[in-house]
């Protein structure tokens, strides 16, 4: 069955004291959220074991921003698996946009750390997306599919979460249309094995537009940077109106 999974995915923001600042604040409205919905946070690795700590018994899910194929090795800067389910991740977000601007992800490494993640039981959440000059060329479907084509091969459709995040809409606020995106997602799940894979939308999603998104049938979850970081706007997103 398709889950609705909300994340946030804080990027580089908050420190560890900001990060339980925060939790403190949104605490109770992840309590209120309807117990079909997964709460995801998506944190900076120095946040996650504070934040796990505090979360024993809460409905919060635990979510990394990265992780490397290797279960251990000289790879400076990286994270394995194993680091991250020790203190009780749940998720991980691989192949975003920012990680393939500007980190030299490509389809390769993507398809490997997936792999990594399902290896180490983790459940990846694979980002993909087109720029505004794909977008302008008609090349929207195409290069989603191909990206989808490439990062999925060999990777087990039922542990799985698929974010779609078009460029041009990330930190713009300039949201997809909510019909448009739909559609997106819609093909995105007719080329998939596994038709009931949670794929969320993600870019300038906030408490003003999560419920007509939400209400679009193909739209299992967001992915949700800034609006993720203040617990009135995150609270607000995670209640959103059914
Ligand atoms: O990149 C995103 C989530 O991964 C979206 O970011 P914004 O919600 O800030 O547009």
């Amino acid at each position: 069955m398709r889950k609705i999974i909300l994340a946030g995915n804080w990027k580089m923001y908050k420190t560890q004291a900001e990060a339980l600042e925060f939790l403190e604040g949104f605490k109770p409205n992840a309590e209120d959220a309807p117990e079909n919905r997964e709460v995801v946070l998506c944190v900076p690795f120095t946040a996650l074991s504070d934040l796990s700590k505090n979360l024993h018994g809460s409905r919060i899910r635990l979510g990394a921003q990265n992780i490397h194929w290797e279960e251990a090795g000289a790879y400076t800067g990286e994270i394995s698996g194993p680091m991250l389910t020790e203190i009780g991740v749940r998720y991980v977000i691989i192949g975003h946009s920012e990680r393939r601007q500007y980190f030299g992800e490509t389809d390769e490494t993507v398809n490997l750390r997936l792999k990594a993640a399902q290896k180490y039981g983790l459940i990846p959440i694979l980002c993909v997306g087109e720029t505004k000059e794909q977008r302008a060329a008609n090349e929207t479907e195409s290069h989603i599919l191909g990206q989808l084509e490439k990062d999925l091969v060999d990777i087990d459709q039922t542990q799985l979460v698929i974010a779609y995040e078009p460029i041009w809409a990330i930190g713009t606020g300039e949201t997809c249309e909510p019909d448009e995106a739909n559609r997106v997602i819609g093909l995105i799940r007719s080329k998939l094995d596994n038709k009931e894979v949670t794929i969320q939308y993600g870019g300038s999603v906030k408490p003003d537009n999560i419920d007509e998104l939400m209400a679009q049938p193909e739209i299992d979850g967001v992915l949700v940077g800034g609006a993720s970081l203040t617990p009135d706007s995150w609270g607000k997103i995670v209640n959103y109106r059914a």
